[in-house]
This record gives C-alpha cells, structure tokens and sequence, in this order.
C-alpha cells in the first residue's frame, strides 16, 4: 500500500532519437495541487501520456495508487481534462454525464452535478451550442463524477474568462479537499501561483525545480523589491538611500533575502522622509524565468 496517490520514478522516455523526459522523479499525496510548468515541448503533455499509460516509458516506472499506468485500477483513479475538450456534439450535457456515468458504473446526481459547474441552466441543450467553456465545464463535471484519487488537468483554464477560472479554481481546491491529487500543466504563472502548493518545472524534459514557491524563492535568491515612497523629496531619498527613482515620487531598492532586514531598517532611519513602503518579492513569473533557463539549477 502505498501513501502516494502518484509516484513517478526516474522515468525517462525516447522518441525517435530524442529523449523528450529525462530520469524525472515526481509525486503527489491525497489532496496535494502540484502545478507542472515548462516552455513549448518541455514534455508536460508526454508526462501526462505516460501516466494515463497512452505510451511506453523507455526506463523508470510510474505508480497510480499502487497500480501501473493504464491498468483497469489505475485507470479508475484517475481523470483526466484535456486542453481541449470534446464531446458528442448531439448530445445534451446531461445525456452526455449520464452516458458516462453508466459507462463508469457509478450512481450519480447529475442535474445537481452539472449545477456545481454552472451549467445548471445549460445541461438540457446540445454540446454542440456550448461555448469552449462551458465544454471545459462539462468535462470538470466529468472528472468529478468519477470522485478520482488522482486528477490530471491540462492546462483546464485556457480559454476561460476571469470568473470561469476563478470558479474552475474553487472546484479543484474542493477536489484537493475531499483527497484528489491534482497535477495541473499550465501557462498561466499567475494563476498557479496562487492556488497550488507546490511548483514542478521541466525544461527539454528535465525536472529543475519541484517545491514550495516559498523555497524556490529562498534557493533561487532573486532579489526582494522595496518601492519606497518618498513624503516630499524622491530625489533627495534617492540620493542618501541608493536605488532608482521610479514613478516620480517613490525609489526602488533591491536587497536578497537574507539582506531585507537590514535594508529595511536603513528604510526606518528615514523616519519622516518616507510615506510608504512597500515589499515586493519574486512572483512566480521571475522564478520561471530563473528556473527555466538554460544553465540554471
Ligand atoms: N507523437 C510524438 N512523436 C514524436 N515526438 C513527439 C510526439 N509528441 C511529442 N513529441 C515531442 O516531445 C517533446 C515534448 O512534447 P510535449 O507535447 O510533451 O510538450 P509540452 O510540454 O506538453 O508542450 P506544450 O506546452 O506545447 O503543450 C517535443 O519535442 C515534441 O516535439
């Protein structure tokens, strides 16, 4: 038995003559959301492919729930919601989550199911009068009819206005919170950064980073940003505390983390020359930037 609710290990996978993953080890507990990020190519699409069990590893091994990839109970585990999502265009939402649900054996309440997604008003017409995200709606319908230990979501906010996601977002963290593991590959840095716990990122199918966003930011040392606001003079708070001016009234200094006590005690010292302050440290978008580049670590 295993505590685990995904475990990839030292997995590397060929095409042709190229290695598109290489020896990543990655895994995720009950309720864990673990965002998987990578530039065009890096390999997220092919990681999820082995993990569905949709093609051979070349080495390594992958556990679902202590089954293998592709097995029936593996694939009972898990679910998984495409970029793009289709369905049977003549069906109705809810004929389409009834199908399903009797193809998977389980009893559901699907009008209250497809309420949960917001298409309560919408699951009597047909999928093919569905805008792309209620389409994306469905298919979270569907990965939670199936109450999976494991969920797989590619890139599942493309194409979805800001409250769509907002609300795709509040279905995943009650996913997380009834025991679903939920691996998310994205592009949307900001998105991922607020409502996931830990950061995997492949570069060329290498795995550079995988931790809290907390951590990555202390291992990878960017620079903390202090705009401070000057009360009359910028020019003069420039002049005795260093940094840029920046809009007119404020000045920017950077400090690393280890230095930020200390600069803002030389912040302090100020005393009334300064209005505000405000502490801006590395988004998840720097950090990217840091960790996908070539010859970082
Ligand atoms: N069926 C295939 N045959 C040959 N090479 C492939 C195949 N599928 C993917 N690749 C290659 O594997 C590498 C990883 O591709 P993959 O689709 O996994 O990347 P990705 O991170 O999902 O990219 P994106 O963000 O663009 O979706 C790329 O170099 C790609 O060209």
């Amino acid at each position: 038995m295993t505590d685990k609710a995904l475990t990839i290990s030292n997995v590397s996978k060929d095409r042709g003559r190229t290695r598109v993953l290489q020896d990543i080890d990655l895994s995720l507990r009950p309720g864990e959301r673990v965002a998987l990020l990578g530039h065009n190519g890096a390999g997220k699409s092919t990681l999820f492919k082995c993990i569905l069990g949709l093609t051979p590893l070349s080495s390594g091994a992958i556990d679902v729930t202590g089954a293998a990839p592709g097995s029936g109970a593996a694939r009972s585990a898990t679910a998984f919601l495409p970029e793009s999502v289709s369905f049977h265009p003549a069906l109705t939402g809810r004929e389409q989550l009834a199908l399903f649900a009797r193809l998977a054996g389980q009893r559901a309440d699907i009008p209250a199911l497809l309420d949960r997604v917001g298409l309560g008003d919408a699951m009597d017409r047909r999928i093919g009068a569905y805008s792309k995200g209620m389409r994306q709606r469905l298919g979270l319908a569907q990965v939670l009819l199936g109450r999976p230990k494991l969920a797989l979501l590619d890139e599942p906010t493309s194409g979805l206005d800001p409250i769509s996601r907002h609300d795709l977002y509040a279905i995943i963290d009650e996913l997380a919170g009834q025991g679903t593991a939920v691996l998310i590959a994205s592009h949307a840095l900001t998105e991922v950064e607020a409502r996931t716990d830990r950061i995997a990122i492949l570069r060329r199918g290498v795995k550079v980073a995988d931790d809290t966003l907390a951590n990555l930011s202390d291992h990878a040392g960017l620079p903390i940003r202090l705009r401070v606001r000057a009360t009359t003079d910028a020019e003069a708070l420039a002049r005795d505390m260093g940094g840029t001016r920046v809009n007119g009234v404020s000045v920017e200094l950077t400090c690393t983390p280890a230095g930020k006590m200390a600069a803002l005690r030389r912040v302090a010292a100020m005393g009334d020359a300064v209005a505000d302050l405000d502490m801006i440290p590395p988004r998840l978008e720097d950090l990217y930037r840091h960790y996908a580049k070539e010859g970082a670590q």
